[in-house]
């Protein structure tokens, strides 16, 4: 259903989803259990539950225990863990399969080791932790002990994002000249005081909306950042140590697979509080990637939040260059013959889309898409090259030590 239509029915159905047929022979839903009563929960985990047969959210564990309940109650989880403990108490709870890990940055890699431990799988919210090594560390615990862990990248799982990588990489635009991809979030979104304003949480907006940025440029590219020619921030008034923008530039080396990627120049940009225009109209959400090659460019809207909308438009230049736009919610609506997975419907978020895939995973069953242990180390590598071409200070490293047989402390990184 196109149009205005199909994006009210889409918005209905993403947060009605349908309750799923459950085969007689299906084996039993994964368990899973949440850090915090997050905001990000409901969308990133909970409402996509509804229609997975597979997952069940069995309990979510607070700091608080009124808020925990209450958390409980508002989302039909049936158990809440509270008070100080409550997270370990999560950790401990034999009943529980799988940790969902939306807590702040800088506390990302304490709780995924000590859910790793207890051999739970982890569905680890972006960006994976505050540092590379951190990052390693987690994945090779993950690798150890026979668990799945799996950065929250759930923009990548999407067919928009897919089609838009095929069509970047089917040499229709030429050769590739420039990437540009933007997350700015408006000004009167993010409160005063939030997580993503907190250094020794991991804030910062190349942390928190930038993360995304580098991913997308990094996916598109097909490599990683060489050098970084510009970085600038721009601080938060009230906190040095924050951007609360980001702009930067960056190159990649010609590889021998891709000899024209010394020629790329990448941009990105971030922001937390994108100012209203002359400082009274205000600004919409910015998210979008653009690549021009010699022979066309081609724009991706909405890379983050595709199912509600999003649009990809393609022009080739010259005589008899051309223009289209293609939407592409679901991989029915890929071009015949090249499609490139097959579960999907037009109102899965790309939460749903991540959860199938993580699921698949841990089933023992191929996902139509992974985000790679290397891919997630690569983005906090080029996060923190980033800060420090800039004059930033590095998010701090966690103060936690894992026990002795967590910390495998060898340097090569797990695939
Ligand atoms: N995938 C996506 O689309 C999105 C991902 N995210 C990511 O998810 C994570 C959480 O974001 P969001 O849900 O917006 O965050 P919230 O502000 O809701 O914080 C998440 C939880 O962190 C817990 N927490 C633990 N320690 C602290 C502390 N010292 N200060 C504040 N909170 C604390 C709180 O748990 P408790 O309830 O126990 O008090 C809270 O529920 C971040 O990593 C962010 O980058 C965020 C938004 C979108
Ligand atoms: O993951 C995210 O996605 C969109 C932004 O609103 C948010 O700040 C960020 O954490």
């Amino acid at each position: 259903m196109a149009g205005f239509f199909g994006f009210v029915k889409r918005v209905y159905q993403i947060n009605n989803p349908p309750t799923p047929t459950v085969a007689p022979d299906a084996p039993p839903p994964l368990r899973f259990g949440i850090f915090g009563a997050a905001k990000i929960a409901p969308n990133a985990l909970i409402i996509p539950a509804k229609s997975h047969a597979e997952v069940i959210v069995t309990a979510v564990a607070a700091r608080d225990l009124d808020r925990a309940k209450q958390y409980a109650k508002k989302w039909g989880i049936e158990k809440a863990y509270g008070g100080k403990d409550a997270y370990q108490e999560l950790v401990d709870d034999p009943d529980i399969d799988v940790i969902y890990n939306p807590l702040p940055n800088g506390l990302h890699y304490e709780w995924t080791m000590k859910a790793l431990q207890a051999g739970k799988h982890v569905l680890l919210e972006k960006p994976s932790s505050n540092s590379s090594e951190e990052t390693r560390k987690m994945f090779e615990l993950a690798d150890k002990k026979g668990v799945v862990l799996l950065e929250a990248f759930h923009y990548r799982f999407h067919p928009a994002t897919q089609r838009f990588h095929a069509i970047v990489n089917s040499g229709e635009l030429g050769a590739i000249k420039s990437i540009e991809t933007k997350l700015l979030i408006p000004k009167g979104i993010i409160p005063d005081g939030d997580i993503r304003y907190q250094f020794d949480l991991g804030g910062g907006s190349l942390m928190d909306a930038g993360c995304y940025a580098v991913s997308q440029t990094r996916y598109v590219a097909g490599a990683n950042p060489s050098q970084i020619l510009t970085a600038q921030p721009t601080v938060d008034p009230s906190n040095p140590d924050i951007d609360a923008a980001f702009d930067a530039s960056f190159a990649f080396s010609t590889t021998e697979s891709n000899p024209n990627l010394g020629n790329v120049t990448a941009s990105i940009g971030s922001a937390l509080a994108n100012p209203p225009k002359w400082g009274f109209i205000p600004k919409v959400w910015e998210i979008y990637t653009t690549v021009k090659g010699d022979a066309g460019e081609a724009t991706l809207l909405n890379y983050v939040a595709p199912a509600v909308y999003h649009y990809i438009e393609v022009k080739t230049y010259g005589k008899g260059g051309k223009k289209r736009t293609e939407k592409v919610y679901t991989f029915r609506e890929w071009p015949k013959g090249e499609k490139k997975g097959e579960k999907g419907e037009t109102w899965w978020m790309t939460y749903r889309y991540q959860l199938e895939a993580f699921v698949d995973q841990i089933r023992g069953r191929k996902p139509q898409h992974w985000v790679s242990a290397q891919d997630s180390i690569d983005n906090m590598k080029a996060i923190e090259m980033i800060y420090e071409k800039a004059g930033l200070k590095a998010r701090p490293l966690s103060t936690y030590t894992p026990a002795v047989d967590a910390d495998a402390g060898s340097s090569s990184a797990a695939a």
